[in-house]
C-alpha cells in the first residue's frame, strides 16, 4: 500500500523539494533520521537525504507504531507539504515506513548528539560520508569542479585528459612514485625476464604523474587553450595539513601569451568568477563548512583588486620585517608558509609574486631576456593557505631550453614542440584541494578529499 502511494506521489531529493514544491503538494521522501523530538500528539523527525545540509522536518502522529523511529534509521514517508510556524516547509506524513534500522547499533562510531572532531571522523573513512560536515564538503567539491568546467568551457578551453602514467618528472624535484609490476612473475609474463625491476613498466621507467603540464603543453600547440583537472602524485614525506600524496590539480595552458601580467589577471578573473558561482550554487553548504571549521569568512578577496609584486620587492618586505617572521629567510628556496601569509597580510589582498630567481624554478620557465637571473614565473599567495597557484611563461626558444642544465633526459619531444610552429605559451597549476580549503576554511586538507592519501596512510 505504502509502496503504491510512494509510487504515485511526487518524490524528490530534499534540496529540490525545498526549491520547487508548494504547500498542499503530496510528496514522498526517503532519508536518514538525524533527530527525533516527541511532543504530546506528534513526533517531529529531522530528515536528511544527502542532497543538502538543511534538515527537513517530517511530522508524524505520536502513535505506538511510531515509537521505534530513532536517529540513524532510514525511512520513507508519504504526506502533504505544509508550512511550519517558522515559515519553512515540512511534511505532514500520513504513512511512514522503516527502510533500515538505525546506525545506533553496536560498533557505529558516530553519535547524532555529538560534534566529533575531524581527526576522529577521519579514522572511519568508509563511514564518514554520514557525518554532516563531510557530506557538505563533498557537495562543495562537486560544485566547485562544475564551476571550473563551466567557466573554462565558456572561455573556449578544451579539457584534456592528461596521462597518469608518465616517463617525466615535470618538476624535476625527484618527488615521484615509481610504477612497477608487483612481481618478477609478472615481468616474465610480459616476456621481459631480464629487465631490471626499476625499469619495469614493460621496458622503461615510469612514474605516477606529478603534473599534467608538459602533456597539456603538447596539446596546446594544436588547440590553443587547454586545461585539465586531474590527479597528481607527490612522494613528499610531509605531514602538513596542506599536503597530500595524491591530490587533484587544475592546470591550464594558453598559446600566444607573451606577458606574465596577462596570466596573473586571467587567474584572478577565473578564481573570482568560479568562486562567485560556487557561492550561488553552494552558499548554504559553504556556510555550513565554514561554521563547522570556525572560520566565518565572507571571502573579502572577491571584492578587491589583487596585487602584483616582484620577488625582489617581496624579499625586501620580508627582510624589513624579519622580527615578525617565525622562519628565517632563505635565498635558495621559496618563501615559507608564514612568510607567504605575512606578504598577503602586508598587501591586504592576494598577491602574485613574479620574476623569480632562475635557480629556484624548474627548467621550463622562460628566462628574462633583460635579466638572465630571473624567470617569468608567478606564485599566487592567498589568505589562510599561502601559495595557491604557480605558473609561468614557458621557455619558447628551443636552443635556450636545450642548453638548460636541468632539462631532463628523454624530453626531446618537449623541445620539438617549439621547433615546429612554436608560439609563446604560458600556464599555471592550482592545487584543487587547497582551493577548497580556501573557500570552506577547513584546516586540514585531508577533510576536503573523499579518501585522503598521505605518508603512511593509504587506507581502503
Ligand atoms: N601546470 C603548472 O604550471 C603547475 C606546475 N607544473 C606545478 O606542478 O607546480
Amino acid at each position: 500500500m505504502l509502496f503504491l502511494r510512494r509510487f504515485y506521489s511526487k518524490s524528490g531529493r530534499i534540496s529540490q523539494i525545498l526549491k520547487t514544491n508548494k504547500p498542499g503538494d503530496s510528496l514522498a521522501i526517503q532519508g536518514w533520521i538525524k533527530n527525533v523530538r516527541r511532543l504530546k500528539n506528534n513526533t517531529f523527525l529531522d530528515i536528511n537525504d544527502g542532497s543538502t545540509s538543511s534538515r527537513f522536518q517530517v511530522v508524524v502522529p505520536r502513535t505506538p507504531e511510531n515509537q521505534h523511529l530513532a536517529p540513524g534509521s532510514v525511512i520513507a514517508a508519504v504526506g502533504e507539504i505544509q508550512v511550519a510556524p517558522n515559515g519553512s516547509f515540512e511534511l505532514h506524513a500520513n504513512q511512514v515506513e522503516m527502510l533500515a534500522e538505525g546506525r545506533l547499533q553496536e560498533g557505529y562510531p558516530f553519535s547524532p548528539k555529538q560534534k566529533h572532531p575531524p581527526e576522529y571522523v577521519r579514522e572511519h573513512l568508509h563511514l564518514r560520508s554520514r557525518v554532516d560536515f563531510v557530506a557538505a564538503q563533498m557537495r562543495v567539491r562537486h560544485k566547485a569542479q562544475k564551476a571550473i568546467h563551466d567557466y573554462m568551457d565558456e572561455q573556449d578551453f578544451v579539457q584534456i585528459n592528461t596521462p597518469l602514467l608518465t616517463t617525466n618528472d615535470c618538476e624535476g624535484a625527484g618527488e615521484v612514485f615509481r610504477v612497477q609490476p608487483d612481481s618478477q612473475d609478472l615481468l616474465k609474463q610480459m616476456n621481459r625476464p631480464n629487465v631490471p625491476m626499476e625499469q619495469s613498466y614493460f621496458d622503461s621507467k615510469v612514474f605516477l604523474s606529478v603534473s599534467g603540464q608538459l602533456h597539456l603543453e603538447a596539446m596546446t600547440y594544436g588547440l590553443g587553450k587547454t586545461y585539465t583537472l586531474s590527479p597528481a602524485f607527490r612522494a613528499e614525506n610531509s605531514k602538513s595539513p596542506l599536503h597530500l600524496a595524491e591530490f587533484y590539480m587544475f592546470e591550464a595552458e594558453l598559446a600566444h601569451l607573451e606577458e606574465l601580467e596577462k596570466l596573473a589577471r586571467f587567474i584572478e578573473q577565473m578564481l573570482k568568477s568560479v568562486t562567485s558561482r560556487l557561492l550561488e550554487t553552494s552558499g548554504e553548504d559553504l556556510s555550513f563548512c565554514q561554521r563547522n571549521s570556525n572560520s566565518n569568512s565572507d571571502l573579502p578577496w572577491l571584492q578587491v583588486p589583487w596585487k602584483i609584486m616582484s620577488y625582489d620587492e617581496a624579499l625586501q618586505v620580508l627582510q624589513e620585517n624579519k622580527g615578525s617572521l617565525k622562519t628565517p629567510i632563505s635565498l635558495n628556496e621559496g618563501f615559507s608558509k608564514d612568510q607567504e601569509l605575512f606578504l598577503v597580510a602586508h598587501c591586504g589582498a592576494p598577491v602574485f609574486v613574479v620574476d623569480w630567481p632562475v635557480q629556484q624554478k624548474p627548467f621550463y620557465m622562460k628566462v628574462s631576456r633583460t635579466n638572465p637571473n630571473r624567470v617569468h614565473a608567478l606564485d599566487l599567495l592567498m589568505p589562510a593557505v599561502g601559495e595557491l597557484c604557480g605558473g609561468s611563461l614557458r621557455e619558447s626558444d628551443p636552443a635556450i631550453l636545450k642548453s638548460h642544465p636541468q632539462l631532463p633526459k628523454d624530453l626531446e619531444w618537449y623541445v620539438d614542440l617549439r621547433k615546429y610552429g612554436g608560439v609563446p605559451t604560458g600556464g599555471f597549476g592550482m592545487g584543487f584541494e587547497r582551493y577548497l580549503q580556501l573557500v570552506t576554511g577547513v584546516k586540514n586538507i585531508r577533510d576536503v578529499i573523499p579518501f585522503p592519501r598521505y605518508p603512511h596512510s593509504c587506507k581502503m
